[in-house]
């Protein structure tokens, strides 16, 4: 990941686009707490609205807060343009409702997060849009999948909570033959370890409430493509349709996180990686899911697409569900909760939690299996990590 160039990666990160001798010397952004902006005359505001003018009209459409954090994760993934939003979903139903159209198709991957899923066979479904789960790690397989009215291709990668892994390029370029879109989740990854707009993606999507804040203590969801779907998904999917606006406070906890976004990935992908071996050599262990393993199924993929594996591990123990929970429930450090992307190392059980909306026939249709325990590796001192897990692993041996 050592990526240095002038103006790297972390420099952007912590100064792209603010400059404090135009606010009174401040050396961190001002946080824009209002909800609406006052107009010089009836002219102007008309203008704005009449979008003859550039300016704030309205914090549900845009603010200064957000305009800053909007360019800074632009730049920092490749994309000309950003939008922030109240949530990963909020971003991901404003996307899809922006550029989705009843009798449309969307061909999707196999693994999904479990809101993603549902708002595409319970939602998009609902208003004619035609779901297809294709297998993307097959090229033959999308292939087949694209049809006369498929729009858009959408994926994580990887994927949530299996860890599946998506060659963004080689899909891009199936998809845009055929004339789709593509859109990724790159929650998992972060910019840091994988930038889909330079492999080809259309338009990127984000849990901010994840990695990018990074501390768990906001909701909050980000999208980057092109000025003109930016614009699209502002003025149509957001302003509009979902109205899933992020709060400026929100903005402002992201632009912090993103400070030392790049720092923590680093520490967060060295403590996976050392756990990840520790749970492959484990006698109470039947499986690891983690990129970096070279017992992975698509390591190569991941070595050729990701220069760190992420912090995120899918694993399943001997005993199965059973043995997984009660394992859970010795930890004493690591928390029982969902999300992911903290400080604090989270660990839950995707079938009955984050992939409860899928039943139990979907979640084996789609590699999702009834024992899998989901891990996000935090900040804490490895060692300290490390026993907690043995002590609630051995305990069961
Ligand atoms: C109730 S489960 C908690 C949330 C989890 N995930 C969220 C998520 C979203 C949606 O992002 P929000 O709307 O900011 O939660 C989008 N894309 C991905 C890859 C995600 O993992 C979770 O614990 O897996």
């Amino acid at each position: 990941m050592n990526q240095h160039r002038p103006n790297g990666f972390a420099t952007r990160a912590i100064h792209l686009g603010y400059d404090p001798t135009e606010h009174a010397g401040a050396l961190t952004p001002p946080l824009h707490l209002t909800s609406t902006f006052a107009f010089d005359s009836v002219e102007q505001g008309a203008a704005l609205f009449a979008g003859e003018r550039a300016g704030h009209i309205y914090s549900r459409i845009s603010n200064p807060t957000l305009d800053l954090l909007e360019r800074r994760v632009a730049d920092l993934e490749g994309a000309e343009a950003g939008l922030a939003l109240a949530s990963g979903m909020g971003a991901i139903t404003s996307v899809m409702w922006s550029f989705l159209s009843p009798g449309d198709e969307l061909v999707t991957d196999r693994t999904l997060y479990g809101c993603t899923f549902a708002f595409m066979r319970h939602g998009l479904a609902k208003w004619g849009v035609k779901i297809t789960h294709a297998d993307l790690t097959d090229l033959d397989a999308v292939r087949a999948a694209m049809g006369p009215r498929t729009r858009m291709v959408y994926f994580e990668t990887p994927a949530n909570p299996n860890m599946r892994l998506v060659d963004i390029a080689a899909v891009s370029a199936v998809a845009h033959r055929a004339g789709a879109m593509v859109v990724v989740d790159n929650t998992y990854a972060t910019p840091v370890l994988t930038r889909p707009i330079g492999l080809g993606a259309d338009i990127v999507v984000h849990s901010a409430t994840k990695y990018m804040g990074g501390h768990g203590d906001l909701v909050g969801g980000i999208a980057v493509g092109r000025a003109e779907d930016m614009m699209q998904v502002r003025v149509v999917g957001m302003k509009d349709m979902t109205g899933a606006v992020m709060s400026p406070f929100n903005a402002m906890l992201v632009l912090r996180g993103l400070k030392t976004l790049k720092l923590r990935m680093e520490r967060h992908c060295q403590s996976a990686a050392i756990v990840a071996e520790m749970l492959a050599t484990h006698p109470g262990i039947a499986a690891v899911y983690y990129p970096g393993l070279a017992a992975f199924a698509q390591h190569a993929l991941a070595k050729r697409q990701m220069p760190g594996f992420g912090a995120m591990i899918a694993f399943e123990l001997k005993g199965g569900l059973e043995a997984g929970m009660a394992m859970m429930n010795r930890l004493k450090l690591i928390r029982r909760a969902v999300s992911l992307g903290d400080a604090e190392s989270l660990i839950q059980h995707p079938a009955s939690m984050t992939h409860s909306t899928y039943t139990a026939e979907e979640r084996q249709a789609h590699g999702i299996s009834e024992g899998l325990v989901r891990l996000s590796v935090g900040l804490e001192e490895i060692e300290d990590i490390l026993d907690d897990l043995l002590q609630a692993l051995n305990a069961s041996q």
